[in-house]
């Protein structure tokens, strides 16, 4: 295969442009390691001044770089075991459309069997707690290593294959948006993989793992712990049961595999979304008998907000974009009112996408609330993921009008003119 040096034409830079490109990979993989030390401090306060600091030895452990690379070759194994079905990606630019093995929630399943199986043979599992800061500080190891790898390896690729945002001739920019859509080994699809297996279920673990440090050091696991674990294993084991709809997902669709993902799915993902459970460990949820009445009752609230409200939208809503998208002749969307594109694809106006232009992010974030609500309400910090994801959120929504604007032209302009709220309905 040749070497690619081809460039897109590029309109506008995204995330900043290219300060934003140098200054993210430095600044989120601090974050990653300040709200670890912060949420093991007693005061767990995000606003401490001078902020805390751990001591160098606790960055390092060398069990931390077998245990991460041991993790990621098990799932990769997983991966490309012969179980599930095989599902087609969206039709590319050449045409053609990608093949995907459907088997993430055999991996969960198997996973869960493994880590049942370490229990019982008396394997130390809280002592994950320990290991966060030097399993986060590998993990973010990996995902410079592996970006480089991918942003040197896509010059190889043809131009067809390169994603639109990521290659402007800008090592820095690229090097962070990635340059190709779907980089594979064989048909080993690198994206596909990170975004769904070694990040995700390697949260749900981590959480578990801090449910066996609270056991170990209070003889049971508290109520908050346990909504906290069962609630974000429902959304890991909901991503993996739907694991074809990511196909129709942004990230699969239109964004290449750079250094934003690769962090995101690698170090991102596992190490701040389990931030509430890893908080719990070290900040207990005292209960007087009046408080335990108000936490049962409120936790019967955070009960049905999650999984009554957030959940049932947020799954309706992406379930009926990927039919949709999939198949508009499939009886549950072929009643649903449309409009017409000049690309010959339709968009729905009618069902959860008339409610507003994402009703799956309001589904999300209604989830992300009840996860913290858990946690009590005298610290910032297990609220740190609603207050990032809110933002992740709108700026995700506002990249994402930008794309169907450029795509669907006076079509889109059409469409917001029908369902005037972006995310939330009559506020915004
Ligand atoms: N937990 C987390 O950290 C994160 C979770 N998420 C979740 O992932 C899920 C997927 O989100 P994301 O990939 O951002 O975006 P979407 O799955 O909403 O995909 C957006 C695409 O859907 C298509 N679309 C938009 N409106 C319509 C319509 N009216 N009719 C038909 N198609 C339409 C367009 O693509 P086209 O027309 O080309 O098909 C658009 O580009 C969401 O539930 C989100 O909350 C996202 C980010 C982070
Ligand atoms: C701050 C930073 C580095 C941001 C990078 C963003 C990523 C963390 C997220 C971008 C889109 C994501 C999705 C999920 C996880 C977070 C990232 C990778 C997702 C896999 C979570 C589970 C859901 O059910 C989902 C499959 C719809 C979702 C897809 C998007």
């Amino acid at each position: 295969m040749k070497f690619n040096k081809q460039k897109s034409p590029q309109a506008e830079k995204e995330f900043g442009g290219t300060l934003g490109a140098t200054c993210i990979p430095v600044f989120l993989p601090l974050t990653v390691l300040y709200l670890l030390c912060v949420c093991r401090s007693p005061v767990a306060s995000v606003l401490q001044w001078p902020p805390v600091l751990p001591p160098t030895a606790q960055l390092w452990d060398p069990l931390a770089p077998v245990l991460i690379l041991g993790w990621m070759a098990l799932q990769s194994f997983f991966y490309l075991l012969p179980m599930g079905k095989v599902s087609e990606g969206m039709v590319l630019k050449d045409g053609s459309r990608l093949k995907y093995p459907i088997n993430g929630f055999h991996a969960l399943c198997i996973t869960a069997v493994l880590l049942t199986l370490s229990l019982w043979l008396g394997m130390p599992l809280g002592y994950l707690f320990e290991l966060l800061l030097p399993l986060a500080v590998c993990a973010i190891g990996v995902s410079f290593l592996l970006s480089l790898y991918l942003y040197i390896s896509s010059f190889w690729a043809p131009h067809h294959a390169l994603a639109q945002g990521g290659n402007t001739g800008n090592p820095l920019y690229d090097f962070f948006m990635g340059r190709e859509l779907n980089p594979r080994i064989g048909s080993f699809d690198l994206k596909y993989f990170c975004e769904l297996r070694p990040g995700l279920i390697g949260w749900v673990v981590i959480n578990f793992g801090m449910l066996m440090k609270e056991v170990e050091l209070r003889d049971s696991a508290s109520l908050a712990m346990i909504l906290v674990n069962g609630f974000q294993l429902l959304y890991v084991a909901d991503a993996l049961w739907n694991e074809e709809a990511v196909l129709t997902t942004m990230d699969i669709v239109h964004d290449g595999f750079g250094f934003m993902l690769v962090f995101g799915d690698l170090a991102w993902v596992p190490f701040t979304y389990s931030l509430q459970a890893a908080f719990l460990v070290v900040h207990p949820q005292s209960l007087s008998p009046l408080g335990a009445t108000a936490i049962v009752t409120l936790n019967v609230c955070i009960l049905h907000l999650n999984i009554c409200a957030g959940y049932y939208i947020f799954r309706k809503s992406n379930s009926q974009k990927n039919q949709f998208r999939r198949d508009p002749t499939h009886p549950s969307v072929s009643k649903l009112e449309t409009i017409a594109t000049a690309t010959g694809k339709r968009l729905l106006v009618s069902g959860w996408w008339g409610l507003v232009r994402h009703p799956n992010y309001l589904g999300d974030l209604l989830m992300a609330l009840a996860w913290s609500l858990p946690c009590g309400f005298n610290h910032l910090l297990p609220y740190f993921y609603v207050v990032y994801f809110t933002v992740l959120l709108i700026h995700r929504e506002a990249r994402d009008e930008r794309h169907c604007r450029a795509k669907y032209g006076l079509a889109w302009d059409s469409y917001c003119r029908r369902v005037p709220y972006r995310i939330f309905p009559y506020i915004y």
